[in-house]
């Protein structure tokens, strides 16, 4: 597929979010995957397996919306989570995927259904949050190898989802997402901010 010149600064711009995050340890052993919205109908999303710390834009896959994949290679194995997510939004512009010890531990323990937030001034990198002074959630929901359950289970918690713009999967890692890929990324960095603090001040104050 011959590309726009949007869609490659799209691509451009997703590689080096990836990397990002991929060369601060958010990515090991190849986990986590990452999508971008190009139009209505079509979307990026990284290649299955693929190191994230030095992805190009050749790590890549244009597909649709609606899943049909537009050029030769093995897409994500949870590409049915961000088609789940671009489906149900229009809005929703970009999706990041990562794991990390404190979103993969804060899953687990006590087992929660979600996890509150209050007290953080790291609250309001989330779209709608103006204070500390409030509470905020993040649904926790349990890990599965099939994406059609999971996306499933999205699709009955996914109120609680939005005002959040993500989600835990227990003992797995976290979706963000976001209008544009500038939001999505400050809302994954804001959650795993939030996420290794709670999991630190759990340590040090002996909660379990
Ligand atoms: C080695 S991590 C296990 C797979 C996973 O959870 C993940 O995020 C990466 O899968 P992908 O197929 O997108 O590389
Ligand atoms: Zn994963």
């Amino acid at each position: 597929m011959t590309q726009d010149a949007a869609t490659t600064a799209g691509a451009e711009a997703l590689c080096e979010t990836v990397r990002w995050f991929a060369q601060r340890g958010y990515c090991p052993g190849t986990g986590g995957n990452f999508s971008l919205r190009v139009d209505d109908e079509r979307l990026l999303i990284t290649a299955s397996g693929v190191d994230k710390t030095a992805l190009t834009p050749a790590d890549l896959l244009p597909m649709t919306v609606e899943g049909a994949l537009l050029s030769d290679g093995k897409p994500s194995a949870e590409t049915g989570l961000h088609l789940a997510l671009y489906q149900r939004d229009p809005a929703i512009g970009a999706v990041l995927h990562v794991h990390s010890i404190a979103n993969t531990l804060m899953s687990r323990i006590g087992m929660p259904q979600q996890l509150r937030f209050e007290g953080y001034e790291m609250q309001k990198a989330i779209t709608g949050n103006h204070t500390h002074a409030t509470r905020i959630t993040l649904p926790v929901l349990d890990n599965s190898q099939d994406m059609d359950e999971l996306a499933s289970a999205l699709a009955q918690r996914y109120d609680e989802a939005t005002p959040a713009y993500g989600f835990l999967v227990r003992g797995h890692g976290i979706y963000a997402w976001g209008a544009d890929l500038a939001s999505a990324r400050r809302h994954l960095e804001g959650w795993e901010f939030l996420l290794a603090c709670e999991l630190q001040r759990r340590q040090l104050e002996n909660i379990r």
